[in-house]
């Protein structure tokens, strides 16, 4: 770009319209698709492969046949224990959630983010909030921003729910993401009884103490970025939740996952869906199951969608280690803690590796 082009450009971002203090990703592109402004550009060792940072391009994370598992596969439970001890995170197929319905999400999602800035800041996510269009996660002037725009939503239970910010174009997204969320629940609560399971611990055992379980969606959308080996599309961070099911599109391999100090990228696979542990399930296992650090890269060429589902116990529930994982000697390596009080903690915390979870740490 000539520097007559670049003074054009820096002023015309300077006053991009912003979403919550934050520029909005896809704007900054669109207005000005050469340049990557400062917030976003990451310091040396926090770059996607920064010094010191390795990227493993050949190891791939488990695939676990949920179909198996329903037949009560003795094979298949001993991957998924081993997935979960030494992953965090794999892939599930033939997990019951029809094709159609995957791709009819989406579809939406995507419908949704191509619509114009106007349209999107119908549904604005609050500084400081967490559901609707905008930027989670962000509190300072000086933070570094991620290449990402995301729509958030809670699901269930029905408290949770801020109707206002379900998108009413396109016109069957509300429709759509209430069929995905029933399938995608319906496989939630499957994947705990055979967590459980692995665990030698009764199948109901999960379910049974979470209650009323919350389950949020956030779509993420990456557009591409004129400088990817510059930006992160997502700080590492861990989930708060029990379990995360993402689905994400299969042009680009995003999402990375923390191995023995190495970033393993996880190839996607047409239909089959990303689980990882998340927080919860490390606590109440009193570390067994690790809630595994994670990051998405942005693409110079592609764009990319992933639509997450998060689902953990109701608010009220106290969560701790149980029992079975502080016999025989072992240390309690977490405290008890009210379930919504962590997930206050972790909303208005940065996304940092692992630091929130430094709430519940004994
Ligand atoms: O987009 C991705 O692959 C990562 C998303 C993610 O980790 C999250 O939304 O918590
Ligand atoms: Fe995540």
């Amino acid at each position: 770009m000539d520097s007559a082009a670049a003074a054009v450009c820096s002023e015309k971002t300077s006053e991009i319209i912003k979403i919550c203090q934050v520029d909005d990703v896809q704007e900054l592109q669109r207005v000005c698709s050469a340049t990557v402004p400062e917030r976003y550009i990451r310091n040396g060792d926090d770059r996607p492969d920064g010094a010191g940072v390795e990227v493993r391009a050949q190891e791939r994370i488990p695939v676990i046949d949920v179909g198996e598992l329903q037949r009560g596969g003795e094979g298949e439970l001993d991957k998924l224990r081993l997935a979960c001890e030494q992953w965090g995170f794999f892939q599930v197929v033939n997990h019951g959630v029809e094709e159609e319905v995957m791709e009819e999400m989406e579809k939406v999602a995507r419908e949704f983010f191509m619509l114009p800035l106007e349209e999107k800041e119908k549904y604005p996510m609050e500084p400081g909030g967490i559901q609707g269009y905008g930027h989670a996660f962000v509190f300072s002037d000086d933070q570094k921003l991620d290449w990402c725009n995301m729509l958030a939503l809670g699901v269930e239970p029905a408290f949770i729910r801020r109707p206002n910010l379900w998108p009413t174009t396109p016109a069957n997204f509300s429709e759509t993401l209430e069929k995905y969320s029933v399938r995608i629940r319906e496989l939630c609560l499957r994947l705990l009884e055979h967590i459980a399971a692995a665990l030698r611990l009764a199948p109901g055992r999960f379910n049974g103490m979470f209650g009323e379980a919350v389950q949020a969606v956030r779509m993420n959308f990456y557009p591409p970025c004129p400088r990817p080996e510059l930006v992160l599309g997502l700080s590492p961070h861990s989930d708060g939740s029990a379990v995360t099911v993402l689905q994400q599109d299969t042009a680009f391999a995003g999402l990375q996952v923390l191995r023995d100090g190495a970033w393993v990228a996880v190839q996607p696979i047409r239909h089959a869906l990303v689980v990882n542990v998340g927080d919860t399930l490390e606590v109440l296992t009193n570390g067994r199951y690790k809630s595994v650090e994670h990051r998405a890269v942005a693409s110079g060429e592609h764009d990319r969608l992933s639509v997450v589902t998060f689902y953990a116990p109701a608010y009220d529930v106290e969560l701790g280690p149980l029992p079975e994982f502080v016999a025989d000697g072992e240390p309690c390596r977490y405290r008890r803690y009210n379930h919504g009080e962590y997930s206050r903690h972790y909303v208005t915390s940065r996304l940092q590796g692992k630091k929130t979870l430094e709430f519940a740490k004994i």
